[in-house]
C-alpha cells in the first residue's frame, strides 16, 4: 500500500499553466492547474495553447528584442527551425522539435514553451503555498486544461494526493471520455464543472469537431453513480452557434430533473485570441463581436427561470 501511495505521489503529466487566486472555477479562492491534451477544437476555444498533449513553443513578436540586437535564441536552435526575418524571427513548425532551448534562453520571454513535465508532489506544493486562503474561503485546487481527462492517472493521482492534503478539488470537464476515466477521477473530486455546448449533434460537431453523444451520456452516468455530488453545468455562449433561446432551453431541458446540477452560462470572450497567432493557429472566429450584455441577462433569466421550475414541479 506504501508504494502505491509513493507511485502516485511520482506520477508525471504535462502541465502548461498554473494560475492562483481564482473565484470562477470552483467555491472559494482556487488555483487552477492546466493540463495539455484536448479531443476536442473549439473554435472559440480560450486556451488554444492547452488542445495539443505535446509541447509547443510560442512566439510574441511585439516582444522580440530584434536579431541585431539579440539573435540568441538563432544560435541556440540546432534544428534550423529559427530563422531571420525583418530582423525579427520566423519559426518552421515542422522542423522544431519541442526541445525549448530558444525560450529557455530568449531574455525577453518572446519565445514560451507550453507544456512542462512536473510531478504530482511538485504541482502540489506549489499549489499548497495557498492553503491559507482555501481555509478561509472555502476554496481548493481545480483541474482545467485542455480536458483533463485526456490525462486521467495523472489527474487521478493529483486529486487523490490533494484529497490526503485535505485540499477542496474541483474539475472543469468537456466530458468526451471514457466513462471509467471520468468516473475515477471524479472519485476524487468535490466539484464538477462539466460543460455542455450545444445538444444539436450536428452543430457540435462542426464547431468542436466531435460528435456530442459520450458527453450528454457521460453526463447522465455522473448524476447517477454520484448523486451527492456538487455539479455545475456550463455552456458558453458562442454567437451564431448555441445563442438562440432554442439552444440554451434545449440544455435545460436535457439536464433539468438531477437534484445536485446548477447551471450556468458563461459569455463568449477573445481573451484566447492572440496566443493563436503566437503558436501558428489561425483564430477561425477572427471579429466576432462579444455577446451583448442584454442578450446575455435575457438567456440567463431563461434558463434560470426554466431551471426553477422543473425544481418547484
Ligand atoms: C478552457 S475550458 C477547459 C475545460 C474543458 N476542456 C471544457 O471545455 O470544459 C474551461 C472553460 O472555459 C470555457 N471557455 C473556453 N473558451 C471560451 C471563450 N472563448 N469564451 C467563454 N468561455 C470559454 C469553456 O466552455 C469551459 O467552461
Ligand atoms: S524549441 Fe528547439 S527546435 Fe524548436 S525552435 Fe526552439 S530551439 Fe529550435
Ligand atoms: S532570443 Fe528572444 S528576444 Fe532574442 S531574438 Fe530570439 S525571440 Fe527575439
Ligand atoms: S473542450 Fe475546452 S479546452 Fe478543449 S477545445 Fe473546447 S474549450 Fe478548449
Amino acid at each position: 500500500m506504501a508504494g502505491a501511495n509513493h507511485q502516485d505521489k511520482n506520477k508525471y503529466g504535462i502541465v502548461f499553466n498554473i494560475q492562483r487566486y481564482s473565484v470562477h472555477d470552483g467555491p472559494g479562492i482556487r488555483t487552477i492547474v492546466f493540463l495539455k491534451g484536448c479531443p476536442l477544437h473549439c473554435r472559440w476555444c480560450a486556451n488554444p495553447e492547452s488542445q495539443s498533449l505535446q509541447p509547443e513553443l510560442a512566439y510574441n513578436d511585439h516582444k522580440c528584442i530584434g536579431i541585431q540586437e539579440c539573435g540568441y535564441c538563432l544560435k541556440a536552435c540546432t534544428t534550423g527551425a529559427i530563422r531571420e526575418k525583418d530582423d525579427k524571427i520566423v519559426i518552421d513548425r515542422e522542423g522544431c522539435n519541442h526541445c525549448g532551448q530558444c525560450a529557455e534562453i530568449c531574455p525577453s520571454r518572446a519565445l514560451n514553451m507550453y507544456g512542462k513535465t512536473m510531478s504530482v508532489d511538485e504541482v502540489l506544493n506549489l499549489v499548497e503555498q495557498d492553503s491559507s486562503f482555501y481555509s478561509r474561503s472555502g476554496g481548493g485546487i481545480t483541474l482545467s486544461g485542455g480536458e483533463p481527462l485526456v490525462q486521467s492517472e495523472f489527474a487521478a493521482a493529483l486529486l487523490k494526493e490533494a484529497k490526503k492534503r485535505r485540499m477542496n478539488t474541483a474539475i472543469e470537464t468537456c466530458g468526451y471520455a471514457d466513462w471509467d476515466r471520468l468516473e475515477r477521477v471524479c472519485e476524487y473530486t468535490d466539484t464538477v464543472l462539466y460543460d455542455i455546448k450545444c445538444i444539436d449533434r450536428a452543430k457540435h460537431k462542426e464547431y468542436t469537431g466531435v460528435d456530442n453523444e459520450i458527453i450528454l451520456e457521460n453526463f447522465k452516468r455522473l448524476c447517477e453513480r454520484f448523486p451527492d455530488k456538487s455539479i455545475l453545468v456550463r455552456t458558453p455562449v458562442i454567437p451564431g452557434f448555441n445563442d438562440s433561446e432554442g439552444d440554451i432551453g434545449a440544455i435545460v431541458e436535457f439536464i433539468k430533473g438531477y437534484p445536485n446540477v446548477k447551471y450556468e452560462l458563461l459569455a463568449y470572450h477573445r481573451l484566447g485570441e492572440p496566443k493563436y497567432t503566437y503558436i501558428g493557429k489561425d483564430y477561425t472566429l477572427k471579429g466576432m463581436a462579444p455577446m451583448q450584455e442584454e442578450r446575455m441577462a435575457a438567456l440567463k433569466r431563461l434558463a434560470s427561470e426554466k431551471m426553477k421550475k422543473e425544481s418547484n414541479s
